[in-house]
């Protein structure tokens, strides 16, 4: 898990999909006024000495060509460290899922970030974790939910009481130890079951991501 920090904060989550490279979401360098992010990996506490802490320098932060701030297609950004990341029992790569089929609905998949906690919008010292169940496209396209604007490059879970929020864009959403996609803000809102959280699905963009890293590895 990474924290993608500006001038130590944390403003989004993300995670390492390769020892140079982390995933995030392209919106969140929408508030940074074109700063570069740093990535903190290895860490529980945002705060605490942690023995395998480390902040690392990106060199390079690329957008999705596609990602807008007018909707919530292609958000994904990719994160160039500055050097390899030093792996080890609490800094590892994620796997992606590279085959291009959803994930059956009610399947419980897990979500971690430390983004706000309730509607307080407590934001947490430590890393939260989620367990959530996989909501169809179908339920999640309905009208009175997010009214077909899932496409078929996006996936729902459930947002009943425990749900992502504000902070947690960037984060994975793991599947059987897969990263299956990444979070999104959607329509922002927190915990309101009929606003289901939304996801940007991993395995149609892996020909992207093998691209920018092949290109940026030289
Ligand atoms: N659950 C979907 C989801 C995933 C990731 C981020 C988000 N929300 C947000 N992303 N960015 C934001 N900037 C301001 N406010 C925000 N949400 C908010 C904050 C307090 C109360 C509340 O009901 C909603 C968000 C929402």
């Amino acid at each position: 898990m990474a924290s993608l920090q500006l001038d130590g904060q944390h403003i989004c989550g993300g995670f390492l999909i390769a020892k140079q490279w982390v995933l995030s979401a392209a919106h969140c360098t929408e508030e940074t006024d074109g700063k570069t992010f740093q990535v903190l990996l290895g860490a529980h506490s945002l705060t605490e000495p942690e023995p395998h802490k480390r902040l690392y320098r990106v060199r390079a932060q690329i957008p999705h060509p596609g990602s807008n701030i007018h909707n919530n297609k292609d958000d994904l950004l990719l994160l160039q460290l500055e050097e390899e990341a030093e792996l080890n029992a609490h800094v590892q790569v994620l796997p992606l899922q590279r085959e291009d089929r959803d994930v059956a609905p009610d399947t419980v998949c897990e979500v971690a970030g430390w983004g706000t906690i309730n509607h307080s919008g407590r934001r947490p010292d430590k890393l939260y974790q989620l367990e959530r169940p996989v909501l169809s496209r179908d339920v999640c396209n309905h009208r009175t939910r997010h009214d077909h604007t899932i496409t078929e490059k996006m996936m729902c879970t459930d947002s009943r009481r425990k749900d992502t929020c504000k902070g947690d864009s960037g984060g994975p959403l793991v599947c059987n130890g897969v990263a299956e996609a990444v979070v999104t803000a959607g329509s922002r809102v927190c915990g309101n079951y009929k606003k289901p959280a939304i996801y940007t699905r991993i395995a149609p963009y892996t020909a992207w991501i093998d691209g920018v890293m092949a290109a940026g590895d030289g």
